[in-house]
């Protein structure tokens, strides 16, 4: 039985288990289940339509963004029955024996497990910047020594050159997720008396926030948009921190929220962890530099699923109306974590579109208006070790301005998963913040 305990003017949700296993179990199986709800969301929307309004402004908006690599992108998206699933193994429960499974079916492990800071990659002897800033422009020489551009590569990876040992820094070898090259369909968890779930499925881009958020023990993160909770899972998988607080805005949301924290995570660390549904631009003047990490996965057009709108045409063009509002939320989001990290912490900023008003032109905004923050560049951290998993994309590039901003410096505004054939993750959009003072 999940408890909510309203604590002061704060509002703030104390997450609880029931003592009792058994009430624990019976109250599970009335729960929305989030995994479940993903293989419907991915069988319901391959029978549903294509919605013509949205995928027009896709082509338009991301054929002058993505250039090359949008039409293998779309096909990606357009075709429900490729999109992979990664499952990511519960660390409180006993996994040895699905690990063995997977195994023997073909699934691989997505990250580095002999122990923190391990993993082989490929290094650049200077980062290719160059080329992707002028991808829209003639060039005839980059820090890559690429003269020609009548075959440019098609991402970020394709143009990155081989070898050189490095690792994938703050990974905590605990955190374990699965991967198949074919879009294998893996069975939602079942439910087990008394017993915590054994594994999460999800897009396996959707742990590169969690990764650049690097929480190390005893840190006090805030997930500040947290439903369904699939990023404080991962969170928790990689570290225990000293608290995580877990927002969601929306009261339903934050319920099933806390039904899958309940499922996965064990009661003693019941006390480190809170729920609150509050809205999350009120943490910056709420609780200002209280946490060390703050994770913004925000709110977005959710490109997968906004390809397949239900209600047709109508709904199409009310959700790109609202599309225009998003960037608006977004940076609000953004600078409210960043009032709510102390200084020296960091803020990951999220989103699973390919928009770059939601994504790099949102960065760009709260750069200019917040003197006291300054970008990572990911590239290093996580583009090289991942490369062979996830196809990154270039900067943002049809935006002169931008493009302008960037050229005179090495750090990008984030990295960019687009789905690829064959590694169908993504969208997913990241960026990181270090608050300096
Ligand atoms: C992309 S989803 C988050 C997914 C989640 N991080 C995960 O990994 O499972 C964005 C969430 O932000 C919530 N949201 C929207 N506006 C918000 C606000 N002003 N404050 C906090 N949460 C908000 C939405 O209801 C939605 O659940």
């Amino acid at each position: 039985m999940l408890r909510h305990l309203v604590l002061g003017e704060s509002a703030f949700l104390q997450w609880r288990h029931c003592k009792s296993s058994k009430l624990l179990s019976c109250n599970f199986v009335s729960c929305p289940d989030h995994e479940r709800e993903l293989l419907r969301e991915t069988r319901t929307v391959s029978t549903r339509q294509v919605c013509k309004v949205m995928l027009d402004h896709f082509d338009k908006q991301y054929g002058k963004e993505l250039g090359p690599i949008w039409p293998s992108a779309r096909a990606v998206l357009l075709n429900p029955s490729c999109w992979q699933y990664g499952i990511m193994l519960n660390r409180f429960a006993c996994v040895t024996d699905l690990k063995q499974q997977l195994q023997g079916q073909g699934f691989r492990s997505l990250l580095p497990h002999t122990g923190p800071c391990t993993a082989s990659c490929l290094i650049p002897p200077k980062p290719p910047w160059t080329y992707f800033l002028q991808t829209h422009q003639s060039f005839t020489e980059t820090s890559q020594g690429y003269a020609d551009i009548s075959h440019p590569p098609n991402s970020l990876s394709d143009s990155l050159p081989k070898p050189v040992a490095s690792s994938l820094p703050n990974h905590s070898p605990s955190l374990q997720c699965f991967i198949h090259p074919s879009p294998v369909r893996y069975p939602s968890p079942p439910h087990r008396l008394g017993q915590l779930k054994h594994y999460y499925l999800l897009n396996a881009a959707s742990l590169l926030p969690v990764l650049a958020l690097g929480v190390q023990d005893g840190d006090r993160v805030l997930d500040l948009c947290s439903a369904p909770g699939g990023k404080a899972l991962a969170i928790i998988q990689t570290a225990t921190p000293a608290l995580l607080c877990c927002n969601e805005v929306d009261p339903q949301r934050c319920d099933w929220l806390s039904k899958t924290l309940e499922s996965f995570i064990p009661q003693s660390l019941s006390s480190t962890i809170t729920v609150s549904s509050l809205d999350g631009r009120s943490f910056g003047r709420r609780q200002p530099g209280c946490y060390d990490k703050v994770l913004v996965d925000a709110p977005c057009s959710n490109d997968r699923s906004w390809l397949f709108s239900r209600g047709g045409e109508q709904q199409s063009c009310r959700r790109l109306k609202e599309r225009v509002q998003l960037p608006t939320l977004q940076a609000e989001l953004l600078r409210s974590a960043l009032g709510a990290v102390r200084p020296g912490g960091v803020v990951v900023y999220s989103t699973c579109t390919l928009s770059c008003s939601e994504n790099q032109e949102v960065v760009e905004a709260v750069l200019n208006s917040c003197p006291g923050a300054e970008l990572d560049n990911l590239v290093e951290e996580l583009v090289l070790p991942l490369q062979e998993h996830f196809t990154f994309a270039p900067p943002c590039s049809h935006n002169a301005s931008l493009s302008h901003t960037l050229s005179g410096n090495t750090h990008m505004h984030g990295i960019l998963v687009v789905p690829q054939p064959g590694q169908t993750w993504g969208p997913m959009f990241l960026s990181r913040f270090k608050r300096i003072h």
